[in-house]
């Protein structure tokens, strides 16, 4: 199951654009390059925080009636004021997404939000399209019907497109074989995208990096080649790579990352390292320096208990393209619908076939 997906993650048999700018920089190549790499994000985001977590305008034709004139008993006003509070921190919502692979129908209708500040895991049968949507979402793949809003704007076209506009959040994919680029040193992974794309001098790149490095507790790694790391030292380098940006060029805005089996394939106690950085680089964690996280929120696709116990406080559970149970974490093992039950049981009976 791994090898597979990782086959479909790092080569571009999706014959998908997007990978078309996944080469190392050819001043920095050395030797091979890992095609499958691809940081998601939109750099250019203008817009302050205040506006990048409000709810779109609401135009009171739209279905609701407006407060001005109908009178309405004050307890309606509060209901219809409440649900625009409620909306307001949704920083991605997925509307009845679907996604075929040829004659595969995968998606089927997906809906589910990510508000800010959350930590949402999505879980599912192998195949039920949970690594999909994570592309769908960061905008590797378009949706066929449905639509994703990005801070309760529509996102149009894929990253790197150009009209592709998402402002007012940055979206980082976090893949699960890390994906570095094997034939660059960790500091020049790191430091990829700004080396690329940004005008900083590279003193200021390689602070950065450092202090990224930092802050997924990695020092003095910067001129190792990938090879040279353990699996576990490979994801927290993805992780620095995911976290860091120009910050001289843009307007702050929120960052939310979506990882994609962050622990798979690793032993018990590297998993826990890698659950607990993820809550660490969170707003609400404090770093390996001890500083607060810079992550808004974030979203896990996990097969693995503990990353569904460790690392997130709220489930979305995909089973045949659709969600079938959302709630909280500690309410998983305890739900009554039958299609939870077997996966939380592991159990061979039930509506779940193999
Ligand atoms: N680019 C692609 N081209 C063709 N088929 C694809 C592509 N990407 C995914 N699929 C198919 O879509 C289905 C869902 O894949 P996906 O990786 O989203 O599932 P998943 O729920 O993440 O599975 P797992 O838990 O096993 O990793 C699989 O049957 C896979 O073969």
């Amino acid at each position: 199951m791994y090898t597979f997906r990782a086959a479909v993650v790092s080569t571009s048999s999706s014959g998908l654009p997007l990978f078309s700018d996944c080469r190392a920089p050819r001043h920095r190549r050395r030797g091979s390059v890992d095609p499958s790499w691809k940081t998601v994000g939109s750099r250019r985001g203008s817009t302050k925080i205040a506006c990048a977590c409000s709810a779109p305008p609401r135009s009171w034709d739209d279905g609701l009636p407006s407060l001005e004139s109908n009178g309405l008993p004050l307890s309606e006003k509060t209901r219809i004021n409440e649900e625009i509070d409620n909306n307001s921190d949704i920083l991605i919502e997925c509307r009845d997404v679907h996604k075929s692979f040829g004659e595969k129908e995968i998606l089927k209708g997906v809906s589910f939000k990510i508000r800010h500040g959350e930590a949402v895991g999505i879980i599912g049968p192998s195949g039920t399209g949970k690594s999909t949507i994570l592309k769908v979402i960061a905008g590797l793949l378009a949706p066929d019907k449905g639509e994703v809003l990005i801070c309760g704007k529509k996102r149009e076209g894929l990253v790197g497109d150009e009209d592709e506009d998402i402002s007012g959040l940055r979206i980082g994919l976090v893949f699960q074989s890390a994906a570095l680029f094997d034939s660059l040193t960790v500091r020049e992974n790191v430091g990829f995208l700004l080396y690329e794309k940004s005008k900083m001098q590279e003193a200021r790149i390689e602070e950065l990096v450092r202090e990224n490095l930092a802050a997924v507790g990695l020092k003095g790694v910067g001129e190792l080649m990938p090879s040279e790391l353990s699996g576990g030292m490979k994801k927290r380098v993805a992780l620095a790579r995911s976290l860091i940006f120009d910050d001289t060029q843009e307007a702050e805005v929120p960052e939310v990352l979506l990882y994609d089996e962050p622990t798979a394939g690793l032993d018990p106690i590297a998993s826990t390292v890698v659950e607990d950085l993820i809550r660490s680089v969170h707003f609400k964690g404090k770093d390996a320096l001890g500083e607060p996280g810079k992550i808004a929120s974030y979203v896990v696709v996990t097969h693995q208990h503990s990353t569904i116990r460790r690392a997130v406080d709220r489930l979305v559970f995909l089973y045949d393209g659709r969600v079938v149970w959302e709630g909280m974490t500690h309410e998983f093992t305890s739900s009554t619908n039958p299609i939870v039950r077997q996966f939380a049981s592991g159990s061979l009976e039930g509506p779940i076939g193999y």
